[in-house]
């Protein structure tokens, strides 16, 4: 098997939030690395900075110092357009609540970001019924959000989030508000799907269970990230 090539990189992250007086710190001196083909669970208690992590991994946040590698780029100095296009790009998110848009089907969901990227309908279109297919929720394409299942409405939002073939799936207690057997089986073929495509994955979950399907098991300790 080939080496697999780092995909997301965090090196002496620091991250703190004032609050009035006093500072909150929240990550301190983190180093993550995240490779090609795994998928890494995030297991910390509440309020310990998941959320944090993976919005600065994701971009959408900025640390106080350290860096942010996406693909061996740094991350950090760019400006935002540029942070954007890459967000755009190189990484998916999933969140505990879908956040479909319930005016549109399944399948316009997914299409949605491939359009935004400049594909053709055509091509977004078939794109989006392969991982349809893929998420074994072909037979769903033409409805909507409100019309799926928990277990469906999150399939799809994973569709989604990889439908630009990203580098990185984030996922933010993707599978927090379905029952443990909905759960196991949107997990199933979350893995299935990043097993496939060499896509990288790092999943925040207080599902003990899942986490122990995953590769590894990281926590936050002090402001840092430590193996389990
Ligand atoms: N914008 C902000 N301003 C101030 N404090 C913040 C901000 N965002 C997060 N925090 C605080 O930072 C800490 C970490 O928050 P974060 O959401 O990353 O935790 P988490 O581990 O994801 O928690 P949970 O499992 O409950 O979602 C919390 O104490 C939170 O209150």
């Amino acid at each position: 098997m080939p080496p697999r090539k780092t995909v997301l990189k965090l090196s002496g992250v620091e991250r703190h939030y004032g609050q009035g007086e006093t500072t909150l710190t929240i990550l301190k001196g983190a180093d993550f690395e995240l490779r090609s083909g795994e998928i890494v669970a995030l297991v910390a208690p509440s309020g310990t900075g998941k959320s944090t992590l993976l919005h600065l991994a994701g971009l959408l946040e900025h640390p106080d110092d350290g860096e942010v590698y996406i693909g061996g780029q740094s991350c950090n100095g760019l400006p935002d357009n540029e942070r954007t296009a890459i967000r755009r790009s190189e990484i998916g998110f999933v969140y505990q609540f879908h956040h479909l848009l319930p005016e549109f089907s399944a399948v316009e969901n997914i299409m949605m970001p491939q359009l935004i990227a400049g594909l053709s309908k055509a091509e977004a279109k078939e794109r989006a019924g392969q991982l349809l297919d893929y998420m074994r929720i072909g037979h769903r394409a033409d409805h909507r959000p409100s019309e799926l299942s928990g277990g469906e409405q999150q399939r799809v939002a994973i569709a989604r989030a990889v439908a630009n073939a990203p580098r990185v799936l984030l996922a933010d207690e993707p599978t927090g508000n379905l029952d443990p057997e909905t759960a196991s089986y949107v997990f199933d073929a979350l893995e299935a799907l990043v097993r496939q495509s060499g896509l990288a994955a790092l999943i925040a979950t207080h599902n003990h269970e899942l986490a122990g399907r995953m590769d590894r098991r990281v926590t936050i300790e002090g402001g840092k990230v430590v193996e389990l």
